[in-house]
């Protein structure tokens, strides 16, 4: 895809001017959408947690987020590409929901995206906990029809329902599965570690059309080989991409609501991520950063070079990268 406009994107503000501890935080110091004719990709925000099974904090991460992205700087070697030069991409702010009713936060994202994806291409959204990728994937769905989902966390997220509840961060890849939303031959999980609840579990999942590729598959046969079956898996499909923090170990990744051991290195998912550049991305995710358990930034500095990494891939460039 090609940027919207012949004028040059306007990028983050120069840190070599202003510091970067310095100004109000948009997502790597971005202009704001509303500074800015039209984006190929908004970032926005979605400050929602009350689909949590366990810790809640998630409402936070999008400032977390937006904090700890300060200083990400303008050429990403790894991809030989300028994210913010090669597309214009802006921060959106964010949706603002209910944090008293999840059906209603549930619609209110939906619309809010719906909006956004009339202003800017694609959007990356900063969660918020993972309940918020059902009415994202809606939201993409009426756009490109079914996706493929390529899913990268600890948990399945195809349970049914909590306390009767169908709507939750445990639960959206199952309620996308029932409605249509994504590609049955096409998705896929990445990173799935640690107890379940049942055995069926596994077959459930792969019913709703997934398949797995676990930390325990990374372990044994590299980031190589999982490279291969992700990227052979998703083929041409329109590609959406949901990040939950805790698909890394907790020492990469602390602040996170539903932790679990045996995670990957942020080192492997940034060189998955970076392997996508050459698929059609229309839209992401990253979710369940809980600042409240973090430390020292680990967790916002790691979810903002995810989120880089991310829009690396999807900029523009005359020779993509393929692993
Ligand atoms: N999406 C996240 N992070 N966690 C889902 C875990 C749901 C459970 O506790 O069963
Ligand atoms: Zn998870
Ligand atoms: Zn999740």
């Amino acid at each position: 895809m090609q940027p919207s406009s012949e004028s040059t994107p306007i990028g983050p503000v120069d840190a070599s001017v202003v510091p970067r501890f310095a100004g109000i935080a948009t997502f790597a110091r971005l202009p704001r959408l509303d500074q800015v004719e039209r984006a190929d990709v908004a970032i926005v925000g979605v400050p929602f947690d009350s689909g949590v099974s366990y810790r809640p904090g998630a409402r936070f991460g999008p400032a977390h987020v937006r904090e700890a992205s300060r200083l990400l700087r303008p050429y990403n070697p790894a991809q030989d590409v300028f994210p913010f030069g090669a597309q214009q991409v802006a921060d959106a702010g964010d949706i603002a929901v209910n944090p008293f009713d999840i059906a209603e936060a549930v619609r209110q994202v939906e619309a809010g995206a719906r909006e956004l994806q009339s202003n800017a291409g694609r959007l990356l959204a900063i969660g918020g906990d993972h309940t918020i990728a059902l009415p994202l994937l809606r939201a993409v769905h009426a756009q490109h029809g079914p996706v493929a989902v390529l899913h990268f966390d600890a948990h399945l997220d195809t349970w049914d329902t909590y306390f009767g509840a169908p709507t939750t961060h445990g639960t959206p890849f199952r309620r996308a599965s029932e409605e249509g939303l994504i590609d049955l031959t096409a998705s896929m999980h990445v990173g799935i570690r640690g107890p379940l609840y049942a055995k069926s579990d596994l077959e459930d999942d792969e019913r709703l059309g997934f398949s797995i590729i676990t930390s325990e598959y990374l372990e044994e046969h590299g980031v190589a080989s999982a490279i291969e079956r992700l990227r052979a898996r998703i083929g041409d499909a329109p590609l959406y991409i949901s990040i939950d923090i805790d698909v890394l170990d907790p020492a990469h990744a602390p602040g996170t609501g539903t932790p679990e051991a045996g995670g990957l290195t942020s080192r492997e998912l940034l060189r998955m991520l970076r392997a996508l550049a050459d698929r059609n991305i229309v839209g992401a995710d990253i979710v369940e950063v809980a600042p409240a358990y973090d430390h020292a930034q680990l967790t916002g500095v790691a979810a903002s070079h995810v989120a880089y990494e991310l829009l690396s891939a999807m900029a523009p460039r005359s020779t993509p990268v393929v692993e």
